[in-house]
């Protein structure tokens, strides 16, 4: 492959609460691509993201994660956030007595700058709520986009979206999709784009704007599949996830 890899994710093993839920994922990011995930519920997507997070409810007890060349299988979250690793949840808590402003502000790698919060909330159509405590009140589109423009913010290498288009009306799926592209440098040309993302998506819609080369599903825990995201979304409106489940092809 000449492409850099961003992120290898070998035979991992993770454990919720003692029980097993991922059973020996792996995958290969390569810098510059953006990866998607499909599975059924409660097939194992978000435990994957929070995992490579390094949220310490996930436990990790076989495989190894390597970023950017690191072994980062035991690093703690902070410092993975510190690396560049970021990610938007599926379903992100209110944080009372936090103002959007000031949480973006804690996100910026850049000094604090009041000009570039203002501009960055501009691109994500947030301005209204700079001041407002954090997602208290926020529909569904705003929660996403408020999301978007804490990550824009952090300008993280690997960005971790957890169902970025759920709740979120037609006409403000094509805002959160530039606001992705921008997060993913689809702008910069494809030799120099360093940035990678992995995406969960139960829709797709969200392919239709954002530039994704490969597609897994994800059931029980195992990738069952790996192709072009277009081909298999088609495929899993037609048939449906048990047809993965059964799939004799199953890698
Ligand atoms: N604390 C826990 N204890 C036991 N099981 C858990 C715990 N947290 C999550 N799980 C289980 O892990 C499985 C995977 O959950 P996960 O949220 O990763 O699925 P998902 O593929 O993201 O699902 P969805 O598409 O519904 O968002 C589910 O069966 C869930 O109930």
């Amino acid at each position: 492959m000449d492409s850099e890899i961003l992120l290898e994710v070998k035979d991992l093993h993770v454990e919720v609460d003692g029980r097993e839920i991922l059973h020996g994922v792996d995958l290969v990011l390569p810098a510059g691509e953006t990866h998607v995930i499909f599975g059924p519920n409660g097939s194992g997507k978000t435990t994957l993201l929070m995992t490579l997070m390094g949220f310490p409810r996930y436990k990790i007890t076989k495989g190894q994660l390597i970023f950017n060349g690191k072994d980062i299988t035991h690093v703690p979250l902070d410092e993975r956030a510190r690396l560049g690793i970021g990610i938007s949840f599926q379903r992100p808590p209110v944080v009372r007595g936090v103002k959007l402003r000031e949480m973006v502000r804690s996100s910026l790698r850049a000094k604090d700058d009041k000009g570039l919060i203002n501009e960055l909330a501009k691109k994500a159509n947030m301005t209204d709520f700079l001041e407002r405590d954090v997602n208290h009140g926020f529909s569904g589109g705003e929660i996403k986009r408020s999301e978007l423009l804490q990550l824009l913010a952090q300008g993280p290498d690997m960005v971790l979206l957890d169902e970025p288009e759920s709740g979120v009306d037609l006409e403000n799926i094509a805002l959160i999709g530039s606001l992705i592209n921008e997060l993913l440098e689809k702008k910069h040309p494809i030799r120099e784009r360093k940035r990678g993302g992995l995406v969960i998506t139960h829709t797709g819609h969200i392919l239709d704007y954002v530039n994704a080369r490969t597609g897994y599903v994800l059931c029980h825990g195992r990738i069952n599949c790996t192709g072009d995201p277009r081909d298999m979304l088609e495929t899993i409106k037609h048939n449906g996830y048990q047809e993965c489940v059964e799939c004799p092809r199953k890698i």
